[in-house]
């Protein structure tokens, strides 16, 4: 049977690239999903194997990175623009470039000393919350005479541009990982806390205001620390809503520690470094995932290791 071949385009889909601006202390974010698909004299390659029409789908990856670092990423809309022009008109076998963007969304974390409306405060330069993301939870057990109620809340994607190390590690022969004095912390927030209502006899808490309440203190504290691991900013979390927060006694949390790296952009003679606004690729998987439970002390822990499906 013969066959012809029909409509086709190549690229790479979804690279996920993060630019942070500096502007002295304020950082600014774009995070977009950046999908590029080429169509052209393509016929070669199908019908015979020969690549010499071919650019690779590797290097519309390159070219997206490099240009978030050389020209910056004002929009999306320009980005793309620039991204599609570029391949149409350096590429001769090229006639058409179609890029697709997602952009994510964030706002800055309003602090304890601050408002996120205006930037005073110093912590509220570089910390940032994900836009329309988290979804709340609750569990209530009742057994007729006794309460346990479980709240809290997944997805609540949060950033810290810098303020965030890792290094003195143990370093065994398998260790390649690099010690970092300036990284991207980043996570998407999974936290449940018990509130200590267990009896009709005892006053109830303001569920709306409390859930608020424990959001807003968590968010300062991922804010307000300086890390050295997304352990101890855990525990920090965990502990402003234990000490700030009467009617809970214990919090867990599950962090994925959303890996950001820095791009390599010296073969394309670009310096990438954290200092002066830098570009990142923001993988999905693996991720790193800290766990912990944070208590109030003297009080047991009633929420089960394995939380999330609670
Ligand atoms: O905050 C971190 N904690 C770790 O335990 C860890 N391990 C790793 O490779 N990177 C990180 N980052």
């Amino acid at each position: 049977m013969p066959t012809i071949l029909g409509q086709n385009q190549y690229g790479k889909a979804e690279n996920r690239v993060v630019k942070i601006t500096r502007d002295g202390d304020t950082h600014h974010i774009k995070d977009l999903n950046v999908s590029v698909a080429l169509s052209g004299d393509m016929d070669d390659v199908h019908y015979s194997g020969s690549n010499a029409n071919v650019l690779p789908t590797d290097t519309t990856k390159n070219t997206v990175y490099a240009f978030a670092k050389e020209h910056g990423i004002e929009s999306a809309e320009q980005f793309g623009i620039h991204l599609a022009r570029h391949f149409v008109s350096s590429q001769e076998p090229i006639h058409r470039a179609r890029i697709r963007i997602e952009e994510y969304a964030w706002e800055r974390i309003a602090t304890s000393d601050g408002n996120s409306r205006f930037i005073g405060a110093d912590d509220v330069k570089h910390s940032f919350v994900r836009k329309g993301q988290e979804t709340r939870v609750t569990q209530i057990t009742y057994d007729g005479g006794s309460w346990e109620v479980v709240s809290g809340l997944k997805d609540l994607t949060v950033m810290n541009s810098t303020n965030s190390e890792f290094w003195g590690y143990v370093k065994d022969r398998y260790t390649t990982l690099k010690e970092a004095y300036d990284r991207i912390l980043a996570t998407d927030v999974s936290a449940r806390w018990r509130y200590n209502w267990t009896s009709d006899e005892q006053r109830m808490p303001n569920w709306e205001k409390s859930y608020e309440q424990a959001r807003k203190h968590m968010l300062q504290a991922f804010a307000e620390t300086y890390s050295l691991s997304l352990q101890q900013t855990l525990y920090q979390m965990g502990s402003r809503i234990i000490n700030s927060r009467s009617e809970i006694d214990e919090i867990r949390f599950s962090l994925p520690n959303n890996h950001h790296f820095l791009v390599d952009l010296e073969p394309f003679g670009l310096k990438n470094d954290t200092a002066d606004g830098a570009v990142y690729f923001a993988a999905d998987r693996p991720y790193g995932l800290i766990e912990a439970t944070v208590l109030r002390d003297g009080v047991e822990p009633k929420i089960p290791v394995d939380m999330t499906n609670l």
